[in-house]
């Protein structure tokens, strides 16, 4: 048995700047892991089956994209191994943090080891696309400024910080923000280094805070919030969230939320906890 952690992300930024024929938008984004985290169990079985032990309600196992990454490697690599799999579900689903990617991304890496098949991880980041634009950064295993679809990387070195990231009780369909006619797709493309003068927006914000009031509302709120350095909405949303410099700031706002709000504080993480694995 060998558990493993499937860490969150937040896109400190988004801009979708251009479409390709297949209809993926080409973005330039940079991915932050934080400090929140599913937990995957892993208990290799001989019979060549995969099994998820603790089934999510309202999802079949078969579109789990964690037995969906299993399943993958298993056909592409020809192992004969399967394996029980335990999801520790944390990470809110449909809210813009990858929770679904990561644990993909996790198996992927632990099943590589555990049936010994010792593909490296570009080949695992190739694979990991097949089954989501957002699962390769979480292969890759560094804070990186990604560009093509999500999928082509540069790694950043990011400050230490904290963030509040709010959880609106609100699903936002990926695929409708994505196919909205209002959402722009000309931002000008900006050079990794202006990110860190501070630019950067996140292009499917408006879409979702028009479609979601409950977004915009929570947004203007997280906007007033004292010291916070950045506030922004995740991936496709509905997950928000504000930067602090230092926790204090970060908790101190936590503790001014309305009781309707729902949140946590996180630290940002230097990299994914299975980066050196
Ligand atoms: C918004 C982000 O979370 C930012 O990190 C990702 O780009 C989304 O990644 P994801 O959830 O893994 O997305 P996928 O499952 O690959 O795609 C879901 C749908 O989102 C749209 N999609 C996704 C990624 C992308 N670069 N362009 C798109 O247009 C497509 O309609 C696609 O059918
Ligand atoms: N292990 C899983 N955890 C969460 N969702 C999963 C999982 N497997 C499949 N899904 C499906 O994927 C959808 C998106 O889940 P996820 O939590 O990754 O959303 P997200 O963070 O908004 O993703 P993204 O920002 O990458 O679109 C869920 O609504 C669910 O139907």
């Amino acid at each position: 048995m060998h558990t493993f952690p499937a860490p969150a992300k937040l896109n400190l930024f988004l801009h979708v700047i251009g479409r390709r024929d297949d209809g993926y938008h080409l973005l330039q984004t940079v991915f932050r892991f934080i400090d929140y985290a599913d937990q995957l169990t892993f208990t290799v079985r001989d019979d060549g089956l995969i099994k998820l032990t603790n089934p999510m309600p309202g999802l079949p196992d078969q579109d789990n994209l964690c037995v969906r990454a299993a399943k993958l490697l298993q056909e592409r690599s020809g192992c004969p191994l399967g394996v029980d799999i335990h999801l520790e579900k944390r990470i809110p689903m449909g809210g813009g943090l990858g929770g679904g990617s990561s644990d993909a991304a996790t198996t992927l890496i632990a099943l590589n080891r555990l049936w010994k098949i010792g593909w490296d991880r570009e080949h695992l980041m190739t694979l990991g696309l097949e089954l989501g634009a957002d699962v390769p950064i979480f292969v890759y295993g560094r804070n990186a400024f990604a560009e093509g679809i999500g999928e082509i990387f540069t790694p950043v070195d990011l400050p230490s910080c904290w963030y509040l990231v709010l959880t609106p009780p609100v699903h936002v369909s990926t695929v409708e923000v994505f196919s909205s006619r209002e959402l722009t797709r000309d931002t000008i493309p900006i050079k990794m280094a202006a990110f860190s003068t501070g630019q950067g927006h996140n292009d499917l914000e408006p879409v979702v805070a028009r479609m979601q009031p409950v977004v915009a509302s929570w947004l203007a709120w997280l906007r007033q919030r004292r010291g916070a350095t950045k506030v922004a909405m995740s991936g496709s949303g509905s997950c928000i969230f504000a930067e602090f410099p230092d926790e204090p700031s970060a908790r101190e706002a936590c503790m001014q939320m309305p009781s309707e709000m729902s949140g946590f504080v996180v630290q940002g993480l230097a990299s994914h906890p299975l980066s050196d694995f």
